[in-house]
């Protein structure tokens, strides 16, 4: 049985936990003797069918909301909120800062779904696990997908509170052998090889500088290169002057995956990174990166944030841009 509760305010519903899981599904994800569990096409469809069931669109958006970041889920208009744990085969969120809940709604009028929280390698989520959310918004319809995360700035030019511009990532956990789309390739989702020299739309951050410059943010933004380690501890300064070295300009602990398995699938990726802490990289200093210092920056961004996205949104769709 399902019921749909009225939020306040928002002229939206919520769908949390209890008062659906009485719904039946069925698990048809796979055991491979060799690589262990595995989502499979068919435990995706499930997962598509029960979303289509509670929502009367597709959505062509999808917006995955970083550390601190899930008020960019407020953007949304009639938004219908649907927790994690009522999803059938979804993964549910550890972190403080995510909530655990795919939010339906239009943002600047198109379609839209907001994950208000995402999964990490270091919650004990494979990365392929991970990465499930984006498969799901594919099969329901996502051409555009944004993806925001919170990062320690390791460029020196860098200031608390700008925002990276993604053009690259340095996969550092696939120089270990980790990557999402390991195991068994189900080509109705992309090829066994994907090329990954195109995965940041560079058109999408062409505009993404202009319009940053006409809502007053310009001096706060930069391009630049991503790393993502597995995380949770913060980085040594032997760890972080290394990065440097290999020309990362921000590090964090997700993203770089759902990057490759985005773009393995064929959607339109556009990446920003908040800058939440500077990287500590002189032995001398005492201070120490926290969570709590990334969440409350998300927070003092939050407006400037919501106002650049609604407006990139609207520009890319104007333009047509990355539509395929
Ligand atoms: O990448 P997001 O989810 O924005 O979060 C970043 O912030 C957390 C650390 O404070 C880590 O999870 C790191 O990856
Ligand atoms: N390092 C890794 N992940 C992060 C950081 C950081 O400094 N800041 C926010 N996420």
């Amino acid at each position: 049985m399902s019921t749909l509760k009225f939020m306040n305010g928002h002229g939206g519903a919520k769908i949390t936990n209890g008062t659906i899981n009485g719904d039946a599904h069925v698990h048809k994800d796979v055991f491979h003797p060799e690589i262990g569990h595995r989502y499979t096409y068919e435990s995706l469809q499930e997962t598509v069918e029960f979303l289509r069931s509670k929502v009367p669109y597709l959505p062509e958006v999808g917006v995955i909301c970083g550390s601190g970041l899930g008020s960019l889920a407020e953007c949304l208009d009639n938004p219908i909120e649907i927790s994690y744990d009522c999803i059938p085969h979804f993964p549910r969120s550890t972190v403080k800062g995510h909530v655990g809940a795919l939010v339906f709604g239009f943002m600047s009028g198109l379609p839209t779904v907001c994950m208000k929280g995402r999964f990490h390698y270091y919650e004990g989520y494979p990365l392929w696990k991970c990465c499930m959310p984006i498969r799901i918004m594919k099969l329901l319809g996502v051409s555009h997908l944004f993806i925001t995360n919170a990062a320690g700035g390791l460029n020196p030019s860098f200031r608390v509170g700008d925002i990276m511009f993604v053009k690259d990532h340095i996969n550092l956990m696939g120089f270990a052998g980790n990557n999402p789309l390991q195991g068994p390739n189900d080509e109705r989702f992309g090829p066994r090889f994907p090329p990954m020299n195109q995965a940041y739309n560079r058109e999408i951050i062409k505009l993404a500088n202009k319009v940053a410059k006409d809502i007053g943010l310009g001096d706060r933004v930069h391009e630049g290169v991503y790393t993502c380690l597995g995380g949770p501890n913060f980085e040594t300064v032997a760890e972080l002057r290394m990065l440097q070295m290999l020309g990362a300009d921000a590090v964090g602990m997700s993203t770089v995956h759902e990057v490759i398995t985005a773009n393995h699938c064929d959607m339109t990726v556009f990446v920003f990174s908040l800058i939440t802490n500077e990287c500590i990289v002189e032995y001398e200093s005492l201070a120490k990166p926290s969570h709590e210092e990334v969440i409350d920056v998300g927070t003092q961004r939050e407006n400037s944030l919501k106002q650049f996205v609604k407006e990139l949104l609207k520009q890319i769709f104007e333009n047509r841009i990355g539509t395929k």
